[in-house]
Order: C-alpha cells, then structure tokens, then sequence
C-alpha cells in the first residue's frame, strides 16, 4: 500500500483516453523514428501511442526504482536505451520525483520525452504530458487494481 495521503486511481478507459490525448498533442511533435518504452509503466501507453502514430519501431529501456512497497530505492539500469536518440520518442506512465526520468534523458538527450502523468518535481524534465497531480499524490494504474466490493456510505450509521 502507498504511504501517500491522496490517491489517484484510473481505470482502463481513464488510461485509453488519456493516452489517445497524449497522441494527439504528439502528432505535432513528430514524425518520430520509433518509440523508447520505459518498462514497465511505459509499455501500456506506449503501445496505445504507437498504434495511434502508425509507429512500429519499438525498444525499450529497462529500469527498477521502486519496490513492491513503493519505496524509491537504487536506479536499476537492467537493459540500457539504444545509442540513437533523435527522432524518437520516450513514453513512460509517469514522472514523480524525475530520478528515472533524467537517468532515461543523460541515455537519450535528444529524444522526445513523454508521459501521461506528472508530479511537480518531475514535471520539467519531460517535455509532454497530459494530466499533473499533487506529489503528494499516489497514482494507481489499471494493472494494479482489482475490482472488489465496498460497504454502503451509511453502513454501521444508524446502529
Ligand atoms: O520519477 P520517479 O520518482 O523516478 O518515478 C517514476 C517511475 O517509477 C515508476 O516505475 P517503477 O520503477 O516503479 O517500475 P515499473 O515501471 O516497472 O512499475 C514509474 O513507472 C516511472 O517509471
Ligand atoms: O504506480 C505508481 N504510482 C505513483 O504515483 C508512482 N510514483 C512513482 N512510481 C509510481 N508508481
Ligand atoms: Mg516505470
């Protein structure tokens, strides 16, 4: 569980169309060579983005920073990014502190840097996104949520 006090959930079609936004501010950035996916938070987006840019050329670059229980360790660089960095884009999920981020851009100086949410300390390394949050705030994607049943807003209320 997160140790942040807000949270943000989105659900699969928040992500669709969020994405589909993203691609669209894209368009005038392009054309674009191919696309740098961020794993793994960047692969789902990238993915979205690439089918809306007709972009087939996708690599990634492979980074641990958080653990399963969010806490931001050690940069882990398990495959690094390819040598060519102009013309392509970089699509990650988010930036919050913008520790991956800058490590991605020192790899990748003159790509394009994408992601579909932003926290303020991380906001200005990258140069597209389309929604910022408080960084207080913690982000739940799709792919770490379940749907499960809550108790009635007046349950226990009125005992
Ligand atoms: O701006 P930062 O503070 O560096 O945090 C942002 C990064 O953290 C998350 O990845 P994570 O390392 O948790 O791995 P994952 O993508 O495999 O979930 C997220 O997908 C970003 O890549
Ligand atoms: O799922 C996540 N939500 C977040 O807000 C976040 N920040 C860094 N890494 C993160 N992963
Ligand atoms: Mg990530």
């Amino acid at each position: 569980m997160s140790e942040q006090p807000k949270t943000f959930p989105v659900s699969w079609e928040q992500l669709h169309r969020d994405a589909k936004a993203l691609s669209w501010r894209l368009m005038s950035q392009g054309p674009f060579k191919g696309i740098l996916a961020v794993t793994r938070g960047g692969l789902v987006p990238a993915a979205i983005i690439a089918r809306e840019l007709d972009i087939r050329l996708i690599d990634t670059v492979c980074i641990v920073s958080y653990s399963s229980e969010n806490k931001q360790g050690e940069l882990k660089v398990l495959k690094e990014a390819p040598k060519e960095s102009k013309g392509w884009l970089i699509v990650d999920d988010l930036v919050d502190t913008g520790k991956t981020a800058r490590a991605v851009r020192e790899m990748m100086p003159d790509a394009h840097f994408a992601t579909l949410y932003a926290k303020p300390a991380g906001k200005d390394i990258v140069d597209s996104f389309i929604t910022e949050v408080s960084q207080d705030t913690w982000i739940y994607f799709p792919w770490d949520l379940a749907l499960q049943t809550v108790p009635p807003l007046v349950q226990g209320k009125y005992d």
